[in-house]
């Protein structure tokens, strides 16, 4: 077992930067990497290809606990299987994106996701230099014990263009309306079970708006580098699940 493995837990909206910045940190630093919102991802997939009805929670509840999900923490081929099939670009696609926040926001679907992470996380800290996670809500429910905390912050419009740039190659208006839905919709519907746009106590917040790529890799490195979080108990919003 290494001396002193570590967790990197980091949280924000989404176009704020988590998995680009945390799979370099994750290079970087020789930790393993885990992509929770592929998860979620993951799990809409699989429920839309067994004709399961996103809208019927009890339905999607009981498909999480028996959902066959092999997630890769290698930060150079985070690959997602399920049932033995790689699922890594079907999961990437605007219809995943548009109708993941049924799932995410499915409280049954969240507790049994819970778990599989915390497992991940205990692997690759019993057999590995540790893991950088990324998420919504890492830094409150999943990992609020994390050596390191981050939450990445943009503003709307920074993290509308990353996104419009993505998805089409430019971000002109047309592009930046096109993806709003997929952005600002999608953190309003998750907001409603993580809390993800402000720093809970004792997480480092980090605003990438302003920053290059290599700028915000080199702000959660230097916050890491600043030394271990002491670990402050946090309040999250009683949503009823996640615990
Ligand atoms: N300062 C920055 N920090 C992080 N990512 C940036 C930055 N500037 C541009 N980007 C780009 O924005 C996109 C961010 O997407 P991603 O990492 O998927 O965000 P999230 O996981 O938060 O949705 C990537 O294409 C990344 O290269
Ligand atoms: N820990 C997490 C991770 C993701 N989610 C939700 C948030 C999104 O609606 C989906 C997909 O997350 P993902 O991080 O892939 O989303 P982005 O497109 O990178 O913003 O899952 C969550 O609720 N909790």
């Amino acid at each position: 077992m290494p001396d002193n493995p570590i967790t990197i837990a980091i949280d924000g909206p989404s176009g704020s930067g988590k998995s680009s910045v945390s799979k370099e940190v994750a290079r970087r630093l020789g930790l393993a990497y885990l992509d929770t919102g592929a998860m979620y991802r993951a799990l809409t997939w699989w429920c839309l290809d067994r004709g399961i009805d996103l809208t019927d929670a009890e339905a999607v509840s009981w498909a999480a606990q028996g959902f066959p999900l092999q997630i890769s923490t290698d930060p150079d081929r985070p690959t997602v299987q399920v049932d033995g099939r790689d699922i890594s670009a079907d999961i990437r696609t605007t219809d995943i994106s548009e109708q993941v926040f049924h799932v995410a926001t499915n409280l049954g679907v969240r507790a049994s996701l819970r778990d599989q992470q915390r497992q991940v996380i205990a692997h690759a800290r019993r057999d590995g230099a540790g893991i950088v996670v990324e998420g919504r809500d890492i830094t409150t429910v999943i990992a609020p014990d994390a050596e390191h905390r981050v939450l990445l912050t943009a503003s709307e419009q920074a993290r509308l263009a990353r996104r419009a740039r993505e998805l089409f190659e430019t971000d002109d208006a047309g592009a930046i309306e096109a993806t709003r839905a997929q952005v600002v919709g999608r953190d309003a519907a998750d907001s409603t079970v993580s809390a993800f746009f402000e720093p809970a106590p004792g997480v480092v917040g980090i605003d990438t708006s302003e920053l290059t790529f290599a700028q915000s890799v080199a702000a959660v490195l230097d916050t890491v580098a600043a030394g271990a979080a002491p670990y402050t108990p946090v309040h999250t919003p009683d949503t009823g699940g996640n615990r």
